[in-house]
């Protein structure tokens, strides 16, 4: 047996697409289309384009396996086939709803991806019965032998005027010689009690389509409808000192002290604060007898 089909149906089983139609598109709800390929390059391109043809919000678009999946920062996902789950979600915040609440305007749109990040990360705690903690903007971590790891990730991408698609990757089933770098974790490597992908993928969209009906409730409003409050508490990044690689190749170091009513990090630093709202940012672990700016293999 070779090592791409190792691991059988029994031990990757996959996902049924009926069933979790059946869970997930009720009416009311935000879920209105449901699809399971085996295999793609990018949920998140092929959703986009969906988009682009008039897909209405509610697409849920999920691949047992991606052959060119892609993350944030022109960065590549990738996983085996069905060792996560990997899919993506159209919202259409620029619409009405259809109890009449008004399109939301484009300057809050910036906190679905940490919207996406609250949810994901809630669902999966409870679900999993791991422990999770968000990385700025919206990497999911777990501990792994005391160590914050990368365990899921979004990306967020504009689709037309009305819509933009939001794409999660999270592993649930690598073994480490299986993770792409090795800062990377899953949900198994956590010591994960539950990794069956079918309630794991429910949760996750019951979830987001709990946080996002409270965040259309109040026209997007990330403080009235507690987002704001339930990402700072979730969010490991605050309180920590970070190194910022901002977008045209300048650093910033200084402490992560609050994330602002538009998403972004602040961070304080040589007494000024700036808001970062794009970029890299690393959290910098104080290593006994070391200086904080550490080497790499103590950042996440
Ligand atoms: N399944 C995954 N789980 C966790 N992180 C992943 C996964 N797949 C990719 N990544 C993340 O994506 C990044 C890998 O992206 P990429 O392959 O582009 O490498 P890079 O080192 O960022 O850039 P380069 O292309 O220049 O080598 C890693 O930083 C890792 O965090
Ligand atoms: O951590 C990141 O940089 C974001 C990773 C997002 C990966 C997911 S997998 C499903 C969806 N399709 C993609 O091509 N990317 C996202």
């Amino acid at each position: 047996m070779t090592s791409s089909n190792r691991w059988s149906d029994l031990e990757r089983p996959p996902l049924n697409e009926s069933t979790l139609r059946r869970a997930l598109l009720t009416s009311p709800g935000l879920w209105t289309a449901l699809d399971v390929v085996a295999d793609t390059g990018s949920t998140n391109s092929d959703l986009v384009a969906r988009a682009k043809a008039g897909a209405a919000e509610g697409a849920v678009l999920v691949a047992e396996g991606q052959s060119a999946g892609r993350g944030r920062l022109e960065r590549r996902w990738t996983a085996p086939a069905r060792s996560g789950l990997f899919f993506s979600i159209l919202l259409r915040p620029g619409l009405p709803t259809p109890d009449g609440r008004p399109a939301v305007p484009v300057d809050r749109w910036g906190w679905l991806p940490l919207l996406a990040g609250v949810a994901t990360a809630a669902a999966v705690s409870r679900t999993a019965g791991v422990d999770t903690a968000l990385k700025w903007p919206n990497d999911l971590l777990v501990s792994v032998g005391g160590e914050e790891r990368k365990t899921a990730g979004i990306l967020a991408e504009r689709a037309d005027d009305t819509g933009l698609v939001i794409g999660v990757g999270l592993n649930v089933s690598l073994r480490e010689d299986e993770l792409p770098v090795p800062t990377a974790a899953s949900l198994a490597l956590a010591g994960a009690p539950v990794l069956d992908r079918d309630p794991l993928l429910r949760a996750v969209l019951r979830s987001v389509a709990e946080w996002y009906g409270r965040w259309r409730a109040v026209d997007g409003d990330p403080h009235e409808c507690r987002l704001q409050e339930a990402y700072a508490a979730g969010c490991a990044t605050l309180g920590r000192t970070v190194r910022a690689e901002l977008p045209g190749g300048r650093e910033l170091v200084g402490e992560a002290v609050a994330v602002d009513s538009d998403g972004r990090l602040v961070i304080s630093a040589g007494g000024r604060q700036e808001p970062v709202g794009a970029g890299d940012v690393v959290h910098i672990r104080p290593v006994a007898g070391h200086d904080a700016e550490s080497d790499r293999g103590d950042e996440r």
